[in-house]
């Protein structure tokens, strides 16, 4: 067939090129380009720089688009890492897709309880572990990959390509919708699809997805004495600003994960019936997931529930102290000032001002029923919201037959639990169609100390996104050409 005689000479080049898409992936994990505190940006635009080196490398160009600058706790402020904005040479008559990806991580350290190198990219059973290497250096550079096979076979690459890589993902994206809202008469103007890979399937078979949750990530800062106290010489006489914070956060979920911030459920949508049956051919099994991450129930007890609470309910979660001693040893101090951290995601409907307003609101009633003499601060970050497609687009027909040229078979159309903050942004603000075509696998463990992409994953995946863009090429004709 005629997709055939297209896509076999892709599939093959992909095969024999596979140590050398590895080896890249390697050098990529290499850089520690976490973006979690501003100090380390500097890592982040090493980056940037790499993988626009790659695009130029292979005819695109390249602009570093500016994101404007961060306010750092001194009050000067730092230039945030730019955004590339990138394109390959346009045929008026082909269809454009957008590809938007992250090149920035989590952070990482051995201590953690990583088994390899996190920078360091390690191959263990045809599993590749590395910070990044599933979230997102892998698809990001897989995408890449897909279009340097069809210049190395000296096919035409059948659809214009645009590509938008940040630096500030996994820290809210700050900046980008702006980028988005002044580019959209200019660089997105031409664009007719926009794909996101930067989650994982569900299940041990491919995956198409159709909604994100959004998130707002809160700190709480309580501060009390001028200096850290001895416990033995003031313990029972201070407030303790570390005992005030734990009574904060322990007011916000009770034993079953419900959140018992006033009004946060809302404006949750109620489940229609449709819905309720979309969960049940989905492929998700309880008890391999308890093994895999070493638990021995869940919160829910059946599948569809599960999934609920991960895709279309809000959720809370706690994620550290600063300013608590958390070393080994027992040092008998009182910290003057401690700063929890905690994240909600929300869900369609869910408005992430209104929610940040309930939570600080709670947290001050409790505070204030406390009485104590510490001072309080309540602020947030990220503010994203949820994003849901509608499944009917074109490219979702396009993403069906890339996944079935592939592997050979239907792909479970899900939801994502996580975020991807731009998401949202880029349906809103340019009205464009956005998916998601995510290439690792259910097992990545992202954001963990055993993160990684297996070979066949990434390899496959770089044949999904090259049949992709064959795909998106036959559908009828694009929606801005109609
Ligand atoms: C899904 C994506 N790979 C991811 O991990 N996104 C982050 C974005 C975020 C949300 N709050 C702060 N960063 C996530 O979902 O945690
Ligand atoms: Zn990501
Ligand atoms: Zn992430």
């Amino acid at each position: 067939s005629e997709s055939s005689a297209v896509l076999e000479p892709l599939f093959r080049h992909i095969d024999q090129r596979q140590n050398d898409f590895v080896q890249r992936l390697r050098e990529w994990v290499a850089i520690p380009s976490d973006s979690s505190q501003p100090s380390l940006w500097g890592e982040v635009e090493r980056m940037l720089h790499v993988a626009a080196d790659k695009i130029t490398a292979m005819g695109g160009t390249v602009e570093f688009a500016d994101v404007g600058s961060h306010e750092l706790p001194s009050g000067a402020s730092l230039r945030r890492p730019p955004v590339i904005l990138a394109q390959f040479e346009k045929e008026p008559k082909k269809a454009t897709l957008c590809f938007y990806g992250h090149v920035d991580v989590q952070p990482a350290n051995k201590e953690d309880g990583w088994a390899t190198e996190p920078f360091n990219l390690t191959e263990i059973d045809g599993n590749l572990y590395g910070r990044g290497a599933s979230d997102n250096k892998g698809p990001v550079l897989a995408w890449l990959h897909a279009i340097e096979t069809y210049l190395a076979t000296k096919q035409e690459v059948p659809v214009n390509i645009k590509l938008v890589l940040e630096g500030l993902e996994e820290s809210g994206s700050d900046g980008l919708e702006e980028l988005i809202q002044q580019r959209n008469d200019t660089f997105f103007s031409d664009v007719d699809y926009i794909v996101i890979s930067d989650n994982v399937w569900l299940s041990r078979r491919p995956a198409l997805t159709y909604g994100t949750r959004g998130s707002t990530y809160f700190f709480v800062e309580v501060e009390g004495p001028k200096i850290d106290l001895h416990s033995g010489v003031f313990g029972g006489c201070v407030q303790e600003p570390v005992g005030d914070l734990i009574a904060l956060l322990g007011s916000l979920l009770d034993h079953r994960g419900k959140i018992l911030v006033p009004g946060i459920y809302e404006s949750v949508a109620p489940v229609t019936e449709e819905e309720s049956k979309s969960y049940q051919d989905l492929h998700f099994d309880l008890e391999e997931m308890k093994q895999e991450i070493g638990v021995e129930c869940f919160l829910q007890d059946t599948k569809e529930a599960m999934l609920m609470a991960r895709w279309r309910y809000p959720s809370l979660s706690i994620h550290g102290i600063e300013g608590a001693f958390s070393q080994p040893g027992s040092k008998t101090v009182i910290p003057r000032r401690v700063v929890g951290k905690f994240s909600i995601r929300q869900v369609p409907n869910m408005e992430p001002a209104v929610v940040e307003k309930q939570v600080t609101e709670h947290l001050h009633r409790v505070f204030t029923r406390r009485r104590s003499p510490n001072k309080l601060k309540v602020s947030a970050t990220v503010g994203a919201k949820a994003w849901v497609a509608d499944l009917k687009d074109p490219q979702y027909i396009a993403g069906r037959r890339a996944v079935k040229a592939v592997f050979g078979g239907e792909p479970e159309l899900i939801r994502e639990g996580s975020t991807i903050p731009v998401a949202h942004n880029f349906q809103e603000l340019t009205g464009k169609s956005v998916m998601m075509l995510p290439i690792g696998g259910h097992d990545d463990a992202e954001h963990s100390e055993k993160e990684k992409i297996s070979r066949y994953n990434f390899i496959e995946g770089t044949k999904l996104f090259a049949a992709y863009f064959y795909e998106l090429s036959q559908l009828q004709q694009s929606p801005q050409k109609m």
